[in-house]
């Protein structure tokens, strides 16, 4: 007796291995998450993202060239801004001369074939540490889409390709269409946070840009009255589909190690390119890990995102990106 199939063969070998293989990484799968802030000469390091930085925006130009060089071609930018220009409405938001609406210019400056994507939230702008505007202890749906849109065509007008809304606010992709059409950025681009989770993971993402939710009376814990609940599957899809039919161009699952089954049963139904956000927590865990000698990090990193591809991410927006493309040219 013997098995009629021996599923084996085909694994006898890397160049087998390498000739079935169905996944494979390049530097096109990536988002680079940059974070800017104000001042000159400062890479600073953020204590719970080990070897992820802040940069002013003279080193922003250098580490965007730095990027580029490596093949990494499209960066997702967030500002961390000073506490005295936050306020409940986010208005520092769609300032003009704002530190994120620089940002946009210095890395179109330093590289203007660099894809720009922007993070367009309250979140880091309000003194609450919410997506969206407070009143009465609730967190307002049309006030905040309202700030939204300003603050995406404020960032389409500094040179922005692309704006990503990640405040989770029903309607906001069609109020940010409409206002793009109607000022003609007609080749900006919306890539839609669809189903981003209430997720513990984005810790150390608050850390490095201080932008948690404050611990006041009458302000909302949590992010759990937009955000969506972990438990659910369901709503991932409606989600997803009502920001195509408002006229996003990209999609996004939000956190990621987590949510691969959300990843592929959205990849089954769409057919706009859906990306994936390997988010803050994921990342610090890894490096913890890593340093502690319990994980090999380059091992586990390739693990990591050939699974988020393999589940259906065209895209991935991840703080390992760098790291890849030195284990891919290793
Ligand atoms: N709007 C962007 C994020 O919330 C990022 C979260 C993370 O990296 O943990
Ligand atoms: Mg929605």
């Amino acid at each position: 007796m013997y098995p009629l199939r021996r599923n084996r063969r085909l694994r006898t070998n890397e160049a087998i291995r390498a000739l079935v293989r169905e996944t494979i990484i390049s530097p096109n799968d990536f988002l680079v998450p940059l974070f800017v802030v104000e001042g000159k000469s400062i890479k600073d390091e953020i204590p719970s993202m080990p070897n992820y930085f802040r940069y002013s925006l003279d080193l922003l130009e250098k580490e965007v060239k730095e990027l580029w060089n490596m093949g990494l071609k499209s960066v997702l930018l967030f500002a961390k801004v000073p506490d005295n220009l936050k306020d409940n409405k986010g208005t520092e938001a769609s300032n003009p001369n704002g530190l994120m609406q620089r940002a946009i210019k210095t890395v179109k400056n330093a590289c203007p074939e660099m894809l720009v994507m922007t993070d367009v939230a309250l979140d880091p702008y309000s003194a609450y540490g919410h997506d969206g505007i407070i009143e009465n202890g609730r967190v307002l749906n049309d006030a905040s889409v309202n700030a939204l849109t300003a603050m995406s065509l404020s960032h389409a007008q500094a040179g922005a390709d692309f704006v990503a809304p990640s405040d989770m606010m029903d309607g906001r992709i069609l109020s940010i269409r409409e206002a793009f059409e109607q000022e003609g950025f007609v080749n900006t681009g919306i890539m839609s946070y669809s189903a981003k989770y209430a997720s513990a993971f984005y810790g150390p993402f608050r850390d490095a840009l201080d932008s948690a939710p404050v611990d006041l009376i009458d302000i909302p814990k949590d992010k759990k009255s937009y955000q969506m609940d972990y438990a659910n599957r369901s709503e991932a899809l409606i989600e997803t589909e009502m920001d195509i039919d408002e006229g996003a161009d990209i999609v996004m699952v939000k956190p990621g190690l987590c949510y691969l089954d959300i990843v592929r049963d959205i990849k089954n139904i769409v057919n706009v390119p859906v990306a994936v956000y390997q988010v803050s927590g994921e990342y610090a865990m890894l490096k913890a890990a890593a340093e502690k000698g319990w994980l090999n990090h380059d091992a586990v990193v390739m693990e990591q995102v050939t699974a988020i591809k393999r589940a259906g991410a065209d895209i991935m927006a991840s703080y390992f990106a760098k790291d890849v493309v030195r284990i891919l040219n290793s």
